[in-house]
């Protein structure tokens, strides 16, 4: 059977047959409507606190790549802002367009960004992240969006790893990065309850999305276009356009942090 992915054969709009939760009441990504987006008082500056020796190595998953961090403790964490107890890094990736008017996930008002960072966390009260992934309040991702602009350094180190990673099944050691180099300066936010947005697509997330992207110029997003999502022997398939498109929103409130 054809696994999933991003094509015409078996991409998001056919994910529902093999994952039914696709048409589930909290599915992810959404539109952000900023006006439509409730400020609540209540809600708590974000709090990250990253530990670059937890960082491991980097992987082409055939679906994006994404960054591996060691989660045997509580070095580098995720605490506050709309969330209770303690969460732990477990990986951070990107979904990227064909070209710079798409990528991103999330919209704000209908607007893409070409490219957007999910910081996956898990909630230590579950023991692992394989329990945490299947719980109501297990995950918590925080998305990042990418504009063009200036050149990335800090992203940079990323891209400098892709002639070792570009087919399928690749992975390279990537140790030392800090994450919190690809914040921006603001950590105002918006946060809903949703999904994963890949299959399992998993209602287990709590989504926390930065107003302010990060900059990227357009030639670094060209590189992340160099990546295949074929492995390698197979016919050459460049990885672009893995992003899910906008869910309904079915009743959700989008709060936001700020004013
Ligand atoms: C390619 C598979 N992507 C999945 C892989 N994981 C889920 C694995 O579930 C195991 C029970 S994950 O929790 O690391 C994760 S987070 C996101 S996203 N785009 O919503 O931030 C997708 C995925
Ligand atoms: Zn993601």
């Amino acid at each position: 059977s054809s696994s999933w992915g991003y094509g015409p054969s078996n991409g998001p709009e056919k994910w529902a047959s093999g994952f039914p939760v696709a048409n589930g009441p909290r599915q992810s990504p959404i539109d952000i409507v900023p006006a439509d987006a409730a400020f609540d008082a209540g809600l708590k500056p974000l709090r990250l606190k990253y530990d670059p020796s937890d960082s491991l190595d980097i992987l082409n998953n055939g679906h994006s790549f994404q960054v591996t961090f060691a989660d045997d403790r509580d070095s580098s964490t995720l605490t506050e802002g709309p969330i209770t107890g303690i969460y732990r890094l477990k990986q951070f990736h990107f979904h990227w367009g064909a070209s710079d008017d798409k990528g991103s996930e999330h919209t704000v008002a209908g607007r893409m960004f070409p490219a957007e960072l999910h910081l996956v966390h898990w909630n230590t009260k579950y023991g692992s992240f394989g329990e945490a992934a299947s719980q109501a309040d297990g995950l918590a991702v925080v998305g990042v969006f990418l504009q063009i602009g200036s050149k990335n350094e800090s992203l940079q180190k990323v891209l400098d790893t892709f002639d070792k990673i570009k087919a399928k099944g690749k992975q390279t050691t990537f140790g030392g990065f800090d994450p919190a180099a690809l914040l921006p300066g603001s950590l105002d936010y918006w946060t809903y309850l949703g999904s994963l947005t890949t299959p399992p697509l998993l209602e287990s997330v709590t989504w926390i999305v930065c107003k302010e992207p990060i900059s990227v110029s357009s030639e670094q997003m060209a590189r992340f276009r160099s990546l295949l999502f074929s492995a390698e022997g197979e016919p050459e398939c460049c990885m672009v356009d893995n992003y899910r498109p906008p869910q309904p929103l079915k009743g959700r409130s989008v709060r936001a942090s700020f004013q």
